[in-house]
């Protein structure tokens, strides 16, 4: 097939980052432009110096005339950003395959999206997290995609077994911990070396955070339609000092006559057929350094028998199946390239 020609919003932060890593791994794109904000008019080997063979390219603006043209463009901007660039760029051609790695297009619920996140809600397009039921066929051919956060990435496919079969009480605990890249590159001051290097701390506590919304949808989407229920979720994120990854610890209180058995075969039997969700063998436990770089989670379950509860844990890296690997995921998809090409499932050890 011809190659496509594709560009990426956002090119110097992380996440624009790593949708080139993934890029420059895939044989059927030819990278476009490149844009950015304040370092528009800069050298990409400037900013992002482990991507080689875009060292030479210069960033330009962000806007309809730099990313017009393209067959997709991949939004790696601030929440908020994405909304009138994509409207702009599928005026102009609606065949556009537009992929918004932020949060913009996500959720369903516009009061939602404006109680966590202010303004006003540019809308919802096709959620890009093809192993949840019937998501797949959604976002074949799609011209407009809406990447899933990362947190919501790992808790989801970690509860979405339990919570399908109904084998829990649609009532979840998610307690995961992020490395410090799902901030983002802008200064921070609670990302300082001396504020994060030899420390472990909880944020936005108590239901407060924006991917709290985001879970809550996806989970009781899974739940079966004839429940009329909606999944509660307690997601409280903690700060970890890594580069990247995330572990989620998900419970939930399973139903009256469940086993750890049942709890095994429920997850080994979703999963199957998923090339990127992989159940790890009995007994061993997802480590977030088994899936750095790679399109993979990694997901185990366990009865805890005494409290009667189940207890599943995924790990993810959050900028690549977290980000950047769904988005080339989905791409794949909506061009009706095999689901896999350019990605990878192998991590990096030690
Ligand atoms: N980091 C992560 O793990 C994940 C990130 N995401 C999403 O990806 C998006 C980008 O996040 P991330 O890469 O971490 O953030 P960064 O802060 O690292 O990068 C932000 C990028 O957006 C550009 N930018 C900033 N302001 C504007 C603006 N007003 N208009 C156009 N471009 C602008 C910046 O350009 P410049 O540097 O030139 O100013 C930079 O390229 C966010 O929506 C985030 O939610 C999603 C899942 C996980
Ligand atoms: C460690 C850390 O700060 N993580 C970010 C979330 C990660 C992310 O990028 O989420 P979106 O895709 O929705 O932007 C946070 O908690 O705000």
């Amino acid at each position: 097939m011809t190659r496509k020609r594709v560009a990426v919003a956002g090119a110097s932060g992380y996440a624009g980052g790593e949708v080139l890593r993934h890029l420059l791994a895939h044989p059927d794109v030819e990278i476009g432009a490149l844009t950015g904000a304040s370092n528009a008019g800069e050298r990409l080997g400037v900013l992002q110096p482990h991507l080689v063979p875009l060292a030479e390219r210069v960033l330009v603006e962000t806007n309809l005339d730099t990313l017009g043209g393209h067959d997709v463009v991949f939004l790696a901007l601030p929440h908020g950003q994405s909304g009138a660039i994509a409207q702009q760029l599928q005026a102009q051609d609606p065949s556009t395959v537009v992929i918004d790695c932020g949060a913009d297009f996500r959720l369903q619920d516009a009061e939602e999206w404006t109680r966590f996140y202010g303004g006003d809600h540019a809308g919802t397009w096709p959620y890009g997290l093809p192993e949840l039921p019937g998501q797949r066929e959604q976002l074949r051919g799609a011209t407009r995609i809406a990447v899933p956060g990362c947190y919501p990435t790992v808790s989801t496919l970690t509860l979405a077994p339990a919570i399908a079969a109904g084998i829990v009480e649609p009532d979840v605990v998610v307690v995961a911990a992020s490395g410090t890249s799902g901030a983002g590159k802008a200064a921070k001051p609670h990302l300082l070396g001396s504020e994060v290097m030899g420390n472990a701390s909880a944020y936005a506590v108590g239901g407060s955070h924006r991917h709290t919304p985001e879970i809550t949808q996806n989970l009781t989407g899974v739940l079966a339609e004839a429940t009329g229920r909606k999944v509660t979720v307690s997601f409280t994120p903690l700060l970890v000092p890594m580069p990247r990854g995330i572990l989620a610890t998900c419970s939930a209180r399973v139903v009256d006559g469940v086993t750890a058995d049942d709890v095994r075969e429920t997850y080994v039997k979703a999963y199957a057929d998923e090339p990127f969700v992989h159940v790890l063998p009995d007994g061993l436990w997802p480590q977030t350094k088994s899936v750095t770089g790679s399109n993979a989670v990694h997901v185990q379950a366990t009865l805890d028998e005494a409290a009667r509860r189940l207890v599943a844990v995924g790990a993810v890296d959050n900028l690549a199946k977290g980000t950047a690997g769904a988005a080339v995921q989905c791409m794949n998809l909506a061009l009706g390239l095999d689901e896999g090409t350019g990605l990878t499932t192998i991590g990096l050890a030690p």
